[in-house]
């Protein structure tokens, strides 16, 4: 039987746009002569919209990008500091209110150092983890203030809201993600100091850790994670953390795996009650923003995620293995956006990669 999946496309800034245009290519010759189509939609937003007309996110938008299957999302926000957007805060009038609204409480984010890459470390090893990131509360809420004096006297506060309806969700994804691997989860926080938060991240964890028994549990505070990070990322299978401490190690662990255009995201609704967005974890780059210079593998790997969670399930293995592929012959001058793009590509036509003719 035929199916169509209506996907809301969301370029972005900057290179966002350049890396959408590569994971939209793969995502048609990955599908195309299969029984699946992708119907798109494409939304323009972000800071070049604002720009143009003071909208960030409006509430039609906001129904409209709800209303389909899945979204992709390329990166959003100008170079930081742009006084023309002083006031708009697109990463939270946007981004957020997309991830918030549509209840993205696991923020998936997986690690791979593929073969062929060049990681900054010396000797990795194996290295294959998954951050679970918590993704609608921590200090991300919105839950400050600030008292504007511009004298010494000066206060902000930004408090981190941890609620155990939020944290237990997340913190048994989690667990059911360790149970589909290496069944192995490190809660990674910071109780010696965030005392409140903390103990209620690992009185949860302790309590739903009783009902996987098959699971084994460490703990490391954050700072300590960022050391085995580049000591030891071997050790780890999944990672589940708080918003803030997730984000952070996100982009460590892009660093690792031989760069930050490697890696890709998934803004899951585990409970199918809204579409799951999913977007590379970098920015929209400005400093390389129109020189063809962004590594699209991320937005690719993003495609792999999309079609995982969408139960396209060898779809998403034959856009992984053509990256796989790719990744392994990428020694030499470097490549254009577009051309890493068609030669994923051409790799989907390996004997290997190719995706059956009737996924469904
Ligand atoms: N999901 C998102 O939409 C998202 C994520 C992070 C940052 N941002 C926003 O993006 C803007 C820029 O943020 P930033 O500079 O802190 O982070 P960034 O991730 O955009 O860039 C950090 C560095 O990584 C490089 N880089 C990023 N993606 C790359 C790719 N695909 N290929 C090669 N190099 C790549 C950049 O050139 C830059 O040197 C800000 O407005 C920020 O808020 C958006
Ligand atoms: C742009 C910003 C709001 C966002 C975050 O902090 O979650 C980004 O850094 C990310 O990692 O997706
Ligand atoms: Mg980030």
């Amino acid at each position: 039987m035929s199916r169509t999946v209506t996907l809301a496309v969301i370029p972005g800034d900057g290179i966002g746009p350049e890396v959408v245009a590569e994971a939209v290519k793969v995502l048609h010759a990955v599908t195309s002569g299969t029984d699946v189509a992708f119907d798109l939609t494409t939304f323009s937003l972000g800071a070049g919209r604002y720009l143009d007309t003071g909208d960030v996110l409006t509430d039609e938008d906001l129904a409209a990008i709800a209303s389909h299957d899945a979204i992709l999302l390329g990166a959003v926000g100008g170079a930081p500091g742009d006084p023309r957007l002083a006031g708009a805060n697109i990463e939270r009038g946007l981004l957020l209110k997309l991830r918030f609204s549509l209840d993205h409480y696991v923020n998936l984010r997986p690690t791979r150092i593929y073969p062929g890459v060049p990681s900054p470390l010396a000797d990795a090893g194996e290295v294959d983890f998954v951050v679970v990131r918590e993704g609608t509360e921590g200090p991300y809420v919105g839950n400050g203030g600030s008292i504007r004096t511009g004298t010494p006297h000066e206060v902000a506060n930004e408090v981190s809201v941890n609620t155990a309806y939020g944290v237990e969700r997340v913190v048994r994804y989690a667990f059911r993600t360790a149970q589909s691997r290496r069944r192995h989860l490190t809660l990674v926080h910071k109780t010696n100091v965030l005392t409140f938060a903390g103990s209620l991240w690992k009185r949860i964890t302790d309590e739903v850790g009783a009902e996987f028994p098959d699971v084994t549990v460490d703990y490391l505070h954050v700072d300590a994670a960022t050391i085995f990070l580049v000591t030891n990322p071997g050790r780890f299978d999944v990672l589940v953390t708080d918003n803030l401490f997730g984000d952070i190690l996100t982009d460590l662990a892009g660093a690792i795996s031989g760069g930050i255009g490697l890696a890709a995201s998934g803004n899951i609704n585990p409970d199918g009650t809204s579409p799951s967005m999913f977007e590379p974890v970098h920015g929209s780059a400005p400093d390389i923003a129109g020189t063809q210079k962004a590594d699209p593998t991320a937005a690719i790997l993003s495609v792999a995620l999309l079609l995982d969670h969408l139960g396209l399930t060898e779809a998403s293995a034959a856009v992984t293995r053509a990256v796989t592929a790719d990744i392994a012959n990428r020694a030499g001058h470097p490549r254009r956006t577009a051309e890493i793009g068609d030669a994923i590509v051409a790799a989907l036509s390996l004997p290997t990669a190719h995706a059956p003719k009737d996924i469904s």
